[in-house]
Formats: C-alpha cells, structure tokens, sequence
C-alpha cells in the first residue's frame, strides 16, 4: 500500500514522533474484522452457538467481537438469518456514543452500507422510529438489503439530500447520527483506493461539505436532542475544526463520551480557536486501539432553530396509497391462513403492500425519494397475496404458522443456493429457519417445498 507522501508530512506535524511512526507501523498490520450480534434476533451467547468461529469481546460495544481476519463470516447460514452484522470493530463506536433509547425517533443521515443504522435499530428494540439515509443511489440499495437481513421492523428508509429532509421533518428527531462522507483516512489499510484517492484538497472539499450536513442537523433536531458527528478520518479539518465551525453559528453544547477503553482526546491545539470544549470528543486511532480509526463528537442543541421564511419547496405526489378494505381480500386470506401477528398503517404503491411506521402518514413521506416505506409485507397478484422476503425476516417463528426447520446447515445451503427442499408434508406458504431464525419463505407442496429465496441474494458455494 503506498501511503501518500503528503499525508505522511502533515501527520509528522500534528502527531509527536512516537505516535507518528506507530501510526506508520500500523499500516503494515493486517486489518482488524469484527461481528456484531443483532440483539433484534439473538443474544450474543446463541449468536456464539451458531458461529464457528473464534469470538473476542470488542472493548467499547458489549456486542461487538473481533473475528480472525482470515474468516469469511458472510458466507455462514447464521449471517443470512441476520445475527450479526459484519463491522469494523472502531465503526461500533458511533451509534454507542449516540445510545438511542426504545421509543426515540432516530436519523441516521449517512447510512450506507448500513452498520451504525442496524446497530442503531438493536437499541431502540423495535420501539420508535428509525430513519435511514442514502443520498447515493446504488449504496442506499445496500442499505435496503442489510436492514432487511436484520429484520428491522420500525424503518423508514430515504435516498436524499439532507436538506431536503429538513424541509419535511423539522426539529421532528430525538437523536441523529452523521457518519459524515470523509477522507478516509482510517480507511488507508481497509481499501487502497481511499489512500491513492487522498489529496489536501479533498480533506477541505470534505470539511465543507460535513458542515454544510450539519447545517441540516440543526433544523431536524428537537431541542435538547442529540447528535452525534463521526468520521472515519484523522484530518483536524474534518473533526475538530469542523466540529469549532459548527459550535460558533449554533447553540450546541459538547457532551462527554464515555466508551470503555477509549480515552484519547479530541485536541483543542488542532483547531482555529482552540475551543477548550473539544477535549470531550474522541479519537479512535489504530495506533492505540485494534481497529482502522474514528473520530467522534457527541453535541446537545440546547435552543430551537426558527422555521424557515422561504423553506425549501418538496413537489411530488407519492405513488403510495391507504390501502383500502377492498383492496385487501388477498392479504387478509393469507394472514388468516398463516399469520399470528398483525401489521397495521398498511398502503399500497402499485399491487405492493407496506406496512409504514407507527406514527409516519403520507403527509411525512411526499415529494421526498422514498427507498422503502416501511415493511414490503409482498405483492397482490391476480387473486392471491405473495409474500415478500423483508416479511419473512421481520418474523419470529411464532408469528408464522407453518415452518420448516432445516434439518442441518447443510440443508440450510441447500436452500439459500436456491434448490427446492425435498421430503415435507407441508403444504402452501412455509416460513423456513435456520434453528429458530427464518432464512425466507418456500411453498410446499407434493412432498417438496419450492425455493423463494430472493434469486439475487443466492449463494453460489459454500
Ligand atoms: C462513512 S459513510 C457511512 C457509513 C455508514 N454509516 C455505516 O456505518 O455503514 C458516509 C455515507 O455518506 C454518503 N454521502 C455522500 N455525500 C453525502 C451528502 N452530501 N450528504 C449525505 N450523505 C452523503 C456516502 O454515500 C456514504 O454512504
């Protein structure tokens, strides 16, 4: 990996000789992998029962393990029934320090792939709200994929501009998340590209750009809420400064973090004005810790935004509708026939049923990029309802009334390769488990249940 020359200098003048040539050492080190338990399926004990692999406790999130780095944990049956989340062990840091609580309304305003979102879902327990963010398109598609996996059930997924969202939802969250877009770099050994595309000039673009996220924080933050800024970077630009920046055009106050084994200080002689505040927020360097770096601030708005005179203006209808009584025959055959649990706010876009948020109307979701409104509960079709895959992972086997437990992680393969399961008595729908954690839907019939396990999600070997 070829470290650029420029970062090198600028790092040998903010860091004292010691710190610096660790930080070099650090680059020849492998990089450090790690799993956490999506607590909304499992504890981390059955998460452990069901991993083959060697866990080890990551220090500052009670979830968090390291794994060997030459494990390859997303090819285990036990990752697609969503019990864990593979993410790097120093990017826990960010939604702890957040610490949501169940019944709060959550923004995480630069969500993709989706790690802090999901880690941010196990902490409000299915309870409140959780809005997820992407404003790149092809990135929020992964976003969608991962929430699904982990049966988040209270999501309400975005593909925008943060300023646009604080057009809709002003001063409306309890708690936010930026996970700003950064120079990357704490990403150097993780992903090569990060270090050949680093430039002085970018660390600038990337400051300016995060405070300009941070303005649209303040419009959709009630007062008294909190906020918390994180980068994966080590640049003063991007963390202390922009961090200064922000605190002298708002009314914000620094909050102290307090993450086991983490005690290395923002510092207040990296930025402009020295802010002496700045000790409360947290570097997470890899020369310190096992893991690629973080930088984080945790802020309370201590007084209201005023409502804009000339707000920006959101146009569009959406393509979402109440579902009617009428429209609902199929559905309600089939959750007669097979559903133990009800689903309720429920609208259609097209023949696709959702069921949004408790709390979310239409009025919340118009004129804005919608990725996924709610729970995809499956689609009407001519006279019969098709569940969805998102369906299947947001039930526990309770809810459903006929399942097939594989038989051994073998037959679990066999099913998420796409092949049919052979040997039941089952017939129609059937909610198929890894032990007591669904992996999608078949439909049984003449002895054999057929595969409905999304074609784009398939494994193609062990
Ligand atoms: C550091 S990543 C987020 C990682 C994510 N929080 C996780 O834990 O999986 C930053 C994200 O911000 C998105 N982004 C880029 N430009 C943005 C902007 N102007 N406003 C908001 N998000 C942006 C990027 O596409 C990227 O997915």
């Amino acid at each position: 990996m070829q470290i650029p020359e420029a970062f090198k200098e600028k790092m040998r003048g903010l860091l004292s000789d010691e710190d610096y040539e660790k930080l070099m050492t650090s680059y020849d080190g492998t990089v450090n992998k790690g799993i956490r338990t999506n607590t909304l399926k499992c504890t981390p004990e059955e998460m452990a029962q069901k991993t083959p692999f060697e866990l080890e406790p990551v220090d500052w999130c009670p979830t968090g393990y390291y794994i060997d780095s030459d494990i390859r944990p997303g090819k285990n049956p036990a990752y697609y029934a969503g019990l864990y989340y593979v993410q790097e062990p120093t990017a826990m840091t960010s939604a702890e320090a957040l610490a949501p609580e169940p019944g709060d309304w959550v923004l995480d305003l630069c969500a993709a792939p989706g790690g802090k979102s999901t880690q941010l879902a196990c902490k409000l327990e299915g309870q409140g709200l959780l809005v997820a963010n992407e404003l790149v398109n092809n990135r929020a598609e992964i976003l969608a994929s991962n929430v699904e996996r982990m049966g988040v059930a209270n999501a309400l997924l975005f593909n925008e501009f943060p300023e646009r969202l604080a057009a809709r939802f002003h001063e409306r969250f309890d708690k936010i998340l930026v996970d700003a877009p950064c120079s990357g770099e704490g990403m150097f050994r993780k992903d090569n590209g990060a270090a050949e595309e680093w430039n002085p000039e970018r660390v600038v673009n990337c400051a300016k750009r995060q405070l300009k996220i941070l303005e649209s924080v303040d419009k959709l933050l009630k007062p008294g809420g909190i906020v918390v800024y994180s980068t994966c970077t080590f640049s003063p630009e991007e963390n202390e400064q922009v961090i200064e920046d922000f605190l002298g055009n708002n009314r914000y106050e620094l909050m102290d973090i307090d993450l086991r084994g983490l005690d290395d200080r923002g510092r207040p002689e990296w930025s402009e004005k020295g802010t002496p505040a700045l000790t409360k927020t947290l570097h997470v360097m890899p020369f310190h810790v096992r893991g690629e770096g973080h930088f984080i601030a945790k802020l309370r708005k201590t007084a209201a935004c005023p409502l804009e005179e000339e707000p920006l203006k959101l146009k569009g209808k959406s393509r979402l509708k109440p579902a009617g009584r009428r429209d609902l025959d199929d559905y309600e055959t089939f959750a007669k026939a097979y559903l133990n649990r009800r689903f309720g706010n429920l609208h259609l876009q097209g023949d696709q049923l959702y069921s949004l948020p408790e709390g979310i109307t239409l009025r919340d979701i118009e004129g804005l990029k919608v990725l996924r409104p709610g729970i995809h509960l499956g689609a009407l079709k001519k006279n019969r309802f098709e569940p969805s895959h998102t369906l299947a992972m947001v039930l526990r086997p309770e809810d459903f009334k006929t399942i097939y437990t594989v038989r051994d992680e073998e037959e679990a393969y066999t099913y998420l390769k796409g092949e049919p399961i052979i040997g039941t008595d089952l017939k129609g729908w059937v909610l198929v488990c890894f032990d007591k954690w669904p992996l999608g839907f078949g439909k049984a019939s003449q002895g054999m249940i057929k595969n409905h396990f999304p074609k784009g999600l398939r494994i193609r070997k062990k």
